[in-house]
């Protein structure tokens, strides 16, 4: 079959964006890798699907592929590239859009500067919520990791985050620590591994060893999840400029029970057609 796609991203974090509203699909994980090889196929840390809702009330459902070809629950940066989209392709006159995921419904909204906003929904830290096993809800959780011991946080933007806080980010041992933090069995659903260097209370720099992609140029949900784990930690106060590998997010967040709020740019590069 032929499929028509759009090569996005938002930050250097890319996507393959699918209108599964006027095309008609169901991939199999062999594709979905196909598609995100960056050597056989389009190239993609992540696949992002536009589908019709299946509940009221919401404008569009939207699901993400990793790479790997595993469906997971958010994706930050898809979620700004995801309302770019559906504008340029004229699925929707709406500058804010109510958008169904794995998770819960999330609300991106076109700035007028051209950037988007995205309500990212209210974080979640207890264990079972991530998922984390663990007997506690503490804001600290030691792991122990390759040969050390680390201090993280755990955050749940829908998807699950383990945050860590380290005193150079580029200078930290992603490449080990990353798929050490991503597969520990403490992580039934494996997890997103962040590292976090604190600038000062409104800023800082990380690096996110993502699930099922790798280290990434930027991580939405990552950035949502250092934010959030700084601030409760004491270390931050909100908003939080967030500098990735690919350029700045702004996070806002009020507290316990509050929303998210991430802002930040989407880029469609090319338009194209493949056929699977
Ligand atoms: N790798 C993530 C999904 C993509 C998240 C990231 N690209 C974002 O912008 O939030 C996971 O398995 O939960």
């Amino acid at each position: 079959m032929k499929l028509k796609f759009s090569k996005m991203h938002g930050l250097g974090n890319d996507f393959v964006v699918l209108d599964g509203v006027r095309q008609q699909f169901s991939l199999t994980p062999e594709q979905l890798r196909y598609l995100g090889d960056r050597h056989f196929g389009v190239g993609c840390d992540q696949i992002l699907v536009v589908e019709k809702p299946t509940r009221p009330g919401v404008d569009f459902r939207y699901r993400i592929f990793n790479a790997d070809g595993g469906e997971v629950e958010q994706c930050g940066n898809g979620a700004r590239c995801f309302v770019r989209f559906v504008h340029e392709q004229g699925l929707t006159g709406k500058p804010e859009i109510l958008v169904e995921t794995m998770k819960g419904v999330i609300a991106p909204r076109l700035e007028a500067d051209g950037n988007v906003t995205v309500d990212m929904g209210i974080p979640r830290f207890l264990p079972e919520e991530i998922p984390f096993l663990n007997d506690d809800d503490s804001i600290i959780h030691h792991l122990d990791v390759a040969d050390d011991t680390l201090e993280i946080s755990v955050v749940s933007m829908g998807n699950p985050h383990a945050v860590n806080v380290v005193a150079d980010v580029d200078g930290a041992p992603v490449g080990v620590q990353g798929p050490a933090i991503e597969n520990h069995p403490r992580f039934p659903q494996r997890v997103n591994a962040g590292f976090m260097q604190v600038l000062d209370r409104h800023a800082i720099k990380l690096r996110v060893y993502e699930r099922g992609a790798g280290e990434t140029l930027a991580c939405g949900t990552g950035a949502c999840a250092a934010a959030v784990a700084g601030i409760r930690r004491g270390l931050l106060d909100s908003p939080v400029r967030v500098t990735t590998r690919g350029g700045d997010l702004s996070i806002a967040w009020g507290g316990a029970g509050c929303p998210v709020l991430m802002t930040g740019p989407a880029v469609t590069v090319f338009s194209g057609e493949i056929e699977l």
